[in-house]
């Protein structure tokens, strides 16, 4: 084997290698670091990254090697525990987490709630990071017993269910949000199967979402995006359901790039279009998914050939086509002319 190649097989320096017990969480906080399953090596390689300074916790979110809206979250209140312990002046390290993405609200937020406790100190700021953490692995355990029920109620007996990008433990701590429904539905019998939609241009449905469903013995098929419509016509695909990293004050839906075309493909099939997301992830202050800025990833992640090309990570589904909105404490119904205001939040409930 040449040095190149060696060098090739070995992780970078200070990165674990692992085979991922089924409860690894994706984000945490060990020993003084941040920790992290590295997305970007998935599924090829299992990799946990220990991140010891806050710019390779901004790179990890930048590079999705932490993606998915409730994770990013916790990995910037991490990065804030992190900057305060490692940095004199930790305020413009601090600024550069809350702005390493700008799409889902939960980075922004997560960051500010734990900035706002510096002034206590170092415990009381992490222990600030690490109650968002457990938050959000509450909050996966609870979508998945409301959406059970919903998923229930509007699909017949074994639903066959498409998804799009990747919502499963891997974009929150543990659990999930829409996988987290599909897992839950799995193990209590009632899941006809899944169509995975593969999510270009990073695949985080065919690398991600395959990998999580092949682990817990989900029946799926891999699907292009631009076959989701087409399947829902011929009557393969019972609901669609998908994650969020914002939903606005009028229930507009920002999410991976394709979901809004998924969403006109179920209202003319006449299926659910459900989303799911913790309350984390709704944004009041933001009234509409025209107010939201966009993502642009460049160019080079669609043509690794040189052509110009467009690349918005995300896009918005307006309210009207949402079926409802699954969060941790409730269920908003969107289409049927439901606001937030309707619907109080309920319990945290368990499926598990
Ligand atoms: C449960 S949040 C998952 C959400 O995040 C993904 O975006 P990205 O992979 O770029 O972080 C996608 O929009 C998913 O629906």
């Amino acid at each position: 084997m040449s040095s190149t190649e060696s060098l090739r097989s070995t992780p970078p320096t200070g990165d674990v290698p692992a085979t991922f017990s089924p409860d690894q969480r994706t984000v945490d906080w060990a020993d003084g670091a941040v920790e992290l399953i590295d997305q970007t090596a998935l599924p090829a390689v299992e990799r946990l990254l220990r991140l010891e300074t806050v710019e390779d916790v901004v790179d990890a979110i930048q590079r999705l090697a932490v993606r998915g809206a409730p994770a990013i979250g916790v990995a910037g209140g991490l990065g804030v525990a992190l900057a305060v312990r490692t940095l004199p002046e930790p305020s413009a390290a601090i600024r550069a987490l809350r702005d390493a993405r700008p799409t889902a609200v939960n980075l922004a937020r997560a960051v500010d709630r734990v900035a706002a406790v510096v002034p206590d100190g170092a415990d009381a700021v992490l222990a600030e990071a690490l109650a968002i953490r457990d938050e959000e692995i509450a909050s996966s355990d609870s979508m998945a017993a409301y959406g059970v029920e919903l998923i229930s109620e509007l699909c017949a007996a074994q639903p066959r269910l498409l998804t799009h990008c990747n919502t499963g433990g891997l974009a929150t701590v543990t659990g999930g949000t829409a996988l987290g429904v599909v897992f839950a539905l799995h193990r209590a019998g009632l899941l006809g199967g899944v169509v995975a939609s593969e999510t270009r241009p990073l695949l985080q449905g065919a690398r991600l979402t395959t990998w999580e469903l092949g682990r817990a013995g989900v029946p799926f098929r891999l699907a292009v995006d631009g076959a989701g419509a087409y399947l829902m016509a011929r009557g393969e695909v019972d609901a669609v359901i998908i994650g969020a990293d914002r939903i606005c004050a009028n229930g507009d839906v920002v999410n991976k790039i394709g979901s809004y075309a998924h969403a006109l493909g179920a209202a003319r099939a006449g299926i659910p279009f459900v989303v799911v997301a913790p309350e984390s992830t709704v944004d009041p202050a933001t009234r509409t998914g025209a107010e939201v800025e966009i993502e642009d990833r460049g160019g080079a992640e669609v043509s690794g050939f040189g052509v110009a090309a467009a690349n918005p990570a995300f896009d918005v589904t307006p309210f009207d086509l949402v079926t409802a909105v699954v969060t941790d404490r409730r269920v908003v119904r969107f289409a049927a002319g439901q606001t937030w205001d309707d619907v109080p939040l309920g319990p945290l409930r368990s499926f598990s």
